[in-house]
């Protein structure tokens, strides 16, 4: 359990009234406008709205180049916004953004190098540079190197740790002593899938203890089954923003066939809705109670020969996320005139 954190004003900022009103989010962007200088200056925020609650995980999905990392940096105050309003806790982050990163914590797409350093005198210091003391910052860095199962590497040199280890030090040292606002770019980078299952876990619990956490990720997979509501990125527009369920739409509780061809296109039958297709790969979407037909069709076309194989599984957002931002989502747009 993490223990004196800075939750506490944003948490009175953001807890409901005493009517039950929700009060004001952590984070609230509003008409967030950036676009980088130079002749081809690529647009990274093109009017983006977002809010993020206490105790709530915003996932913020998006294509290389969709502008992800210049909003994180806009709301911390590395980037400065072209315009529009970003309020941290109650606090204008663009006229203040010394105030702003001292309310929040970020794990950066690039991890802070250690060298020197084990992981456990890493995240330790942290702790104390933001404002624990020595006995709490050594309590955190035990939770957080248990909860990571980081205790094989914890004494390690930094030098002698992988790329996995690195990542998960990078976000106990981000999270030791959580902000009211907790941003995350990428945590489970190199991660490997048993330690990955920790860390959602560990992230799980920082919300439930009050932070507001934004959750940068290409791991759809995964990150749907932790975050609250997701925000879909796409050439600096929100595209879609909602719960799971409100962003898959009428898709929700559908499932997904996939199909590899053998050669010639495969018509569909009737009951799927057509998702993505390829030469040699066609992703469609089907209700639940469609599924014994679709095996039944796409059994007879592997017997037949025109398909060599083909899966079923629930739908994800990431189906619905490559259908919205297509599936070979380039830059080209960022780089329009304004
Ligand atoms: N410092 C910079 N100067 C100029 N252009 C930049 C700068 N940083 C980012 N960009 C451009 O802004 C756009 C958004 O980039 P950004 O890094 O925010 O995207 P992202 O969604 O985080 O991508 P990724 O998933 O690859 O990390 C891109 O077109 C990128 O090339």
């Amino acid at each position: 359990m993490i223990k004196n954190d800075t939750r506490g004003a944003a948490r009175g900022a953001s807890a409901a009234d005493a009517a039950g009103h929700p009060a004001d989010p952590v984070l609230r962007i509003e008409d967030l406008h950036k676009r980088y200088r130079g002749r081809n200056g690529a647009v990274a925020s093109a009017g983006v709205n977002l809010s993020v609650n206490a105790g709530e995980i915003v996932g913020l999905l998006g294509h290389n180049g969709a502008g992800k990392t210049s909003l994180v940096n806009q709301i911390v105050g590395l980037v400065r916004p072209d315009s529009g309003r970003v309020t941290l806790a109650g606090i204008d982050a663009i006229a203040h953004p010394s105030k702003a990163r001292a309310l929040s914590c970020v794990q950066a797409q690039a991890n802070v190098p250690i060298t020197g350093l084990t992981p456990r005198s890493a995240i330790a210091q942290v702790g104390q540079i933001r404002g624990l003391s020595r006995a709490e910052a050594s309590a955190n860095t035990d939770a957080l190197i248990e909860g990571l199962d980081l205790g094989p590497w914890a004494n390690v040199p930094a030098q002698k740790i992988s790329g996995g280890i690195a990542r998960l030090t990078a976000f106990a040292m981000a999270v030791v002593a959580p902000g009211a606002l907790v941003v995350l770019d990428e945590p489970t980078n190199d991660v490997d899938p048993v330690r990955r299952q920790l860390l959602w876990t560990q992230i799980r619990a920082i919300a439930d203890a009050g932070s507001a956490v934004l959750l940068v990720t290409h791991n759809v997979r995964e990150a749907e089954h932790v975050i609250d509501r997701a925000v879909i990125l796409d050439h600096g527009h929100v595209v879609r923003e909602g719960s799971r369920a409100e962003v898959l739409g009428d898709l929700n509780g559908h499932l997904v066939v996939e199909v590899d061809l053998a050669g010639e296109d495969v018509a569909w039958p009737d009951a799927v809705t057509p998702l993505r297709n390829s030469a040699y790969r066609k992703v469609a979407a089907l209700p639940q109670a469609s599924a014994d037909a679709v095996i039944r069709w796409a059994e007879d076309r592997v017997r037949a020969g025109s398909l060599l194989r083909y899966a079923i599984a629930p739908i994800s957002l990431e189906d619905v996320y490559i259908d919205v931002v297509g599936p070979a989502a380039d830059t080209e747009h960022a780089t329009e005139e304004k």
